[in-house]
């Protein structure tokens, strides 16, 4: 790289347009949308589409709800002219759909592109002929005037073919193609003269497409760019303002974003932002960020995936991980903070009312997308993530200062393997580290009765392996645990206690946990799963007693058993 680029590139100038206002709008509305798939999208393409994928995504643009779909450029190619042929004449245009077709400004493609559309319905006729100061001096070697003459003849025979064609309701689209390297008063001289050709009326508009060919500033330059443009252009009432942004800079969404702001009608782009060099405007991620507004988008992405999959099927190219709405990890987090705020937002959150849910700016289920992959864990993860898992899908919901306590366990093993850890594997860990039967202590049975002495006091009786030797404990208390307390004789406390169900109906069980303190001032849970609650929080107390032990926080004499029964 130049230790000093301006020694090559220069700076776009600024437009002269300081009484903008653009800035003070929003978008209250879908702009008209058209696709530019199956033309833009498919002459960027390492193999273009063969009918077949090229009828694919036909379908599926039209399921998606566009009305205007521009399906190729007939005159380059028997493909694109068949296929066009096919859509006519199997009548597989919706009545409410309009094709287009582009056509460069040249006597030849023009009939070309109008034998293409015999019969059709209704169309559009896209003509387009550069207008930059760059390509009229390097392709063209032309003034101004060279460039209105291309464009007015261009405009003529268009003109005449569609009157020699009347069945067909023509709808005529001018292009002066390179706009963002064009002067503006000379981008709106040749409009007026196309226009002037065709003589637009507020009834019968014309399309006038104004592409950022190549994205060349940042887009409010665009946006003045528009709002200029659409000031000046003469017949505005009879005029459908149209833009077609390419992503060369990677702002392609903003510009089309400020230039509909900017007085934009309609906005040509195509899903997922395929197209030439960094590609076309994606429509999909303009439609849901209107949406996330709360705008209506006229286009349908609740089946997100499946457009995703036939897109990626016909296009032969892969959709970005992270690309906005559709990305395999967009509704992914793995840190910890993240999955901690979501884990809480979507608590809270009830049905019906306004999506409030940190770091996701869509509910993932309006397009089809489940909560499953919303919360992922690794090294990189907290708490919030791992509970979430747990209680998603093993109903297991663990006290706020167990969630801490376990998340170290789990960062230890992500830690050390690198990996992403699956709930599946979240669980192992847990069962290995809270319900394991490889403790010194494994229960056996129990019974309790009220004690002797003492109505309120209840008396139990336990069985047990101690370090594998068959025993049996007894022991008083105010309830269960502190009898259970009471049995081993070991030097510890209960902090805390707390149970709930885990799943319903028959297969109902109890999940226990307990807190201990042990005389070190260590506090540590256990847990106890089990169909009986008594027995659930007995393995809980159990289970509690053997970390400690595996941890040396508590003497490892084991009490001496009481023999019998
Ligand atoms: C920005 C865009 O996406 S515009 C659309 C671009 N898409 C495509 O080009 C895909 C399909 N195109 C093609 O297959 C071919 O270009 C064809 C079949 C249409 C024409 O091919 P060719 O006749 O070989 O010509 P080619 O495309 O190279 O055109 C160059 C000639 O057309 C002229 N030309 C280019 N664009 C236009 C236009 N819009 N209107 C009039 N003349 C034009 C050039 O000045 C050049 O003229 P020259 O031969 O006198 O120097
Ligand atoms: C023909 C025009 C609209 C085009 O595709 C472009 O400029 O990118």
């Amino acid at each position: 790289m130049l230790k000093d680029p301006a020694e090559k590139y220069r700076a776009f100038a600024p437009i002269a347009l300081s009484d903008r206002t653009w800035p003070d709008k929003t978008i209250t509305a879908a702009p008209l949308w058209c696709s530019v798939d199956l033309r833009d999208g498919n002459q960027a393409l390492i193999e273009p589409m063969d009918t077949a994928r090229k009828r694919r995504l036909f379908d599926l643009l039209v399921k998606t709800g566009f009305k205007e779909i521009e399906v190729g450029f007939p005159a380059a190619s028997q493909t694109d002219f068949d296929f066009v042929r096919e859509l006519i004449e199997q009548n597989l245009i919706p009545p409410d759909v309009t094709i287009q077709v582009l056509t460069q400004a040249r006597s030849e493609l023009i009939a070309r592109s109008f034998e293409a559309l015999r019969g059709a319905r209704r169309a559009i006729m896209h003509l387009y002929n550069s207008t930059s100061t760059l390509q009229r001096r390097v392709v063209f070697g032309l003034d101004r005037p060279g460039i209105i003459d291309i464009a007015v003849k261009g405009a003529q025979w268009v003109r005449e073919h569609a009157e020699r064609q009347s069945d067909t309701e023509w709808v005529l689209q001018y292009s002066p193609e390179s706009f963002t390297g064009t002067e503006l008063d000379f981008a709106v001289e040749v409009c007026d003269a196309v226009n002037a050709v065709w003589q637009p009326t507020p009834q019968r508009k014309v399309i006038l497409n104004l592409p950022a060919t190549v994205e060349m500033a940042t887009p409010n330059v665009y946006a003045d760019q528009i709002e200029w443009f659409s000031r000046h252009i003469a017949r505005r009432d009879s005029v459908i303002l149209s833009v077609h942004p390419h992503n060369d800079r990677g702002t392609a969404v903003a510009a089309a974003e400020l230039a509909v702001m900017a007085g934009a009608d309609r906005v040509e782009g195509t899903l997922f932002g395929n197209g030439e060099r960094t590609g076309n405007v994606d429509i999909v991620t303009l439609a849901l960020n209107l949406y996330t507004q709360g705008v209506k988008p006229d286009l349908d992405f609740s089946n997100i995936n499946e457009a995703a999959r036939c897109v990626e099927y016909c296009n032969q190219l892969p959709i970005h991980p992270r690309h906005p709405y559709v990305g395999d990890l967009v509704f992914t987090a793995f840190s910890g903070s993240h999955q901690d705020a979501i884990k809480k937002g979507l608590a809270a959150r009830q049905e019906e009312s306004l999506w409030e849910v940190p770091y996701l700016p869509i509910d993932p289920r309006d397009v089809g997308r489940t909560y499953e992959s919303v919360i992922r864990v690794n090294s990189q993860s907290g708490k919030g993530g791992i509970a979430y898992l747990l209680e998603r899908d093993y109903d297991l919901t663990m006290p706020r200062r167990l969630q801490i306590e376990f998340s170290q366990v789990v960062q230890a093993v992500a830690d050390a393997s690198g990996k992403e850890l699956s709930a599946e594997q979240i669980w192992a860990l847990f069962a290995d580290e809270y319900l394991g039967t490889q403790g010194d202590y494994v229960y056996g049975s129990h019974q309790l009765a009220h004690s002797r002495k003492d109505q309120n006091l209840e008396r139990l009786t336990l069985k047990l392996k101690c370090r594998g030797q068959g025993t049996v404990l007894h022991g008083e208390g105010n309830g269960p645990i502190d009898a259970l307390v009471d049995a081993l004789g070991l030097q510890f406390d209960v902090l805390s206690y707390e149970e709930h169900s885990v799943g319903s109906g028959s297969d109902a069980r109890a999940a226990a946990f307990v807190e201990i303190t042990t005389p070190g001032r260590a506090t540590l849970f256990g847990v106890g799963v089990h169909v009986n609650i008594i027995t659930a929080s007995l393995l809980a107390v159990l289970s509690a007693v053997n970390r400690a032990m595996r941890r040396g926080l508590l003497d490892d004499s084991i009490p001496a058993a009481s023999a019998g029964g």
